[in-house]
């Protein structure tokens, strides 16, 4: 049955009119976000230094939390000095400031005294770098992972970015987690990191090195496979290839949540939950399991803020508690369940990570492990607002106009 062109032309009037209201939302929040941040000033004040704490895990490995940046970053460069044969490092985002510089420099140093060094970056995320600043000498082998990957450029074996934060040396120590290389990471940012020795060392440096031979350059070589660290590992990696379609990150979260029985912490930078992922966190509410889920009170991504609070509403009137982190923004990619089971990675939980990008995510089974992140945890609650049901009913009748506006983007980030 075709439709009458009246009803055509007031369908067409009917989108046309809530895509201008969308775009108006989003410049007036880009706007007032960018006032706000005028007049706060530039300098966000350092958060608290924090220790790494190491754990030793069943399987003979050692999985060391990082929660404070500038205590990574100094870890991080200490092992590309030290390192003799490989160094395979991976970023989403790396700034040309203090901080990008140092690894610039180690990286270079190392590739100068005989290391191989191998280096991958995303160039979208780092359109605003200068281009100076991300030339290496020919020493250091570099894939920048392109803006267009293909001409096929809009299937979703294409689409997504390199969203990885991976950093291996000579096949004996990695890390992984949220932290970006910048120098407002190191010190302003709230994230987690983890630290590797052992055989899950082995998943990070197969997937680095998955990436770099699948996305062959003339001028650099392929790279070898470390030996498999063999089959019964209680650190294990999930990694999101789009270009094989594989998504696994969402499956290991709707699979651990579905098992919950007492608890679920998830730190979450930008939390836009699609339907399976809300429903299961509502079920493991309806089992009796407390849910608690650390979000920026402001992040640097307005627009996704205001996507997530359309959520608020149906998981505060669940009795899932909603923690919302101080003046700082925090950036971390984790959850632990029942005491028993963490993730730290990568991803966040938006269909962009979920559902797009290349992504890592370690799924660790070690009680002392989460039991160290439910104390992590438990410090980002004491520096957060909980939000009540109370408190979020009596927002503003424009601040809900702004949600309902907005929504239909939610499947879109
Ligand atoms: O994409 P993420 O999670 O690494 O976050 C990056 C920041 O949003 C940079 O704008």
């Amino acid at each position: 049955m075709s439709l009458s062109r009246n009803t055509r032309r007031l369908v067409g009037q009917g989108l046309l009119s809530v895509f201008v209201a969308q775009l108006t939302a989003v410049a007036t929040l880009m706007g007032a976000d960018r006032l706000r941040r005028l007049l706060r000033g530039r300098k966000v004040p350092d958060l608290p230094p924090a220790e790494p704490v190491s754990h030793p895990i069943s399987d003979g490995s050692v999985a060391t939390t990082y929660t404070y940046g500038e205590v990574l970053f100094d870890d991080m460069l200490a092992a590309i000095e030290g390192a003799k044969h490989r160094i395979l490092l991976e970023t989403y985002i790396i700034k040309g400031d203090a901080v990008g510089q140092r690894f610039k420099q180690a990286l270079i140093d190392a590739a100068y005294r005989g290391v191989d060094v191998y280096v991958i970056y995303d160039q979208f995320a780092n359109l605003v770098v200068k281009r100076s600043f991300l030339t290496f000498p020919s020493a250091v082998n570099v894939l920048v992972y392109p803006v267009i990957s293909s001409w096929k450029f809009l299937s979703p074996r294409h689409l997504g970015r390199d969203h990885r934060k991976i950093l291996v040396v000579d096949d004996h120590v990695a890390y992984v987690g949220g932290y970006n290389i910048g120098s407002a990471y190191a010190t302003e940012w709230r994230d987690t990191h983890l630290r590797i020795e052992g055989p899950a060392v082995w998943d990070l440096d197969n997937a680095f090195v998955d990436f770099w031979n699948t996305h062959p350059r003339r001028d650099t070589p392929m790279l070898d496979q470390m030996p498999s660290a063999g089959w019964r590992p209680a650190i294990r990696a999930h990694r999101n290839v789009p270009r094989q379609l594989m998504y696994p990150i969402r499956g290991m979260y709707l699979e651990a949540i579905d098992r919950a029985h007492e608890s679920i912490d998830i730190t979450a930078a930008y939390f836009i939950p699609d339907r399976d992922i809300l429903s299961a966190l509502l079920d493991a509410r309806r089992r009796g399991v407390r849910v608690r889920i650390i979000v920026p009170k402001i992040s640097n991504h307005v627009v996704t803020d205001w996507l997530s609070r359309g959520f608020y509403g149906r998981l505060l009137r669940a009795g899932v508690e909603i923690h919302r982190y101080g003046d700082h923004m925090v950036h971390a990619k984790t959850a632990t369940i029942d005491g028993e089971w963490t993730t730290i990675g990568t991803a966040n939980i938006d269909r962009l990570s979920l559902l797009g990008n290349y992504e890592i995510n370690l799924e660790i089974l070690d009680p002392g492990l989460a039991r160290g992140m439910q104390e992590v945890f438990a410090d980002d609650c004491a520096r957060c607002e909980q939000l009540t049901l109370e408190e979020w009913m009596a927002r503003p009748a424009l601040a809900r106009i702004y949600e309902a506006i907005l929504r239909p983007l939610g499947p879109l980030l």
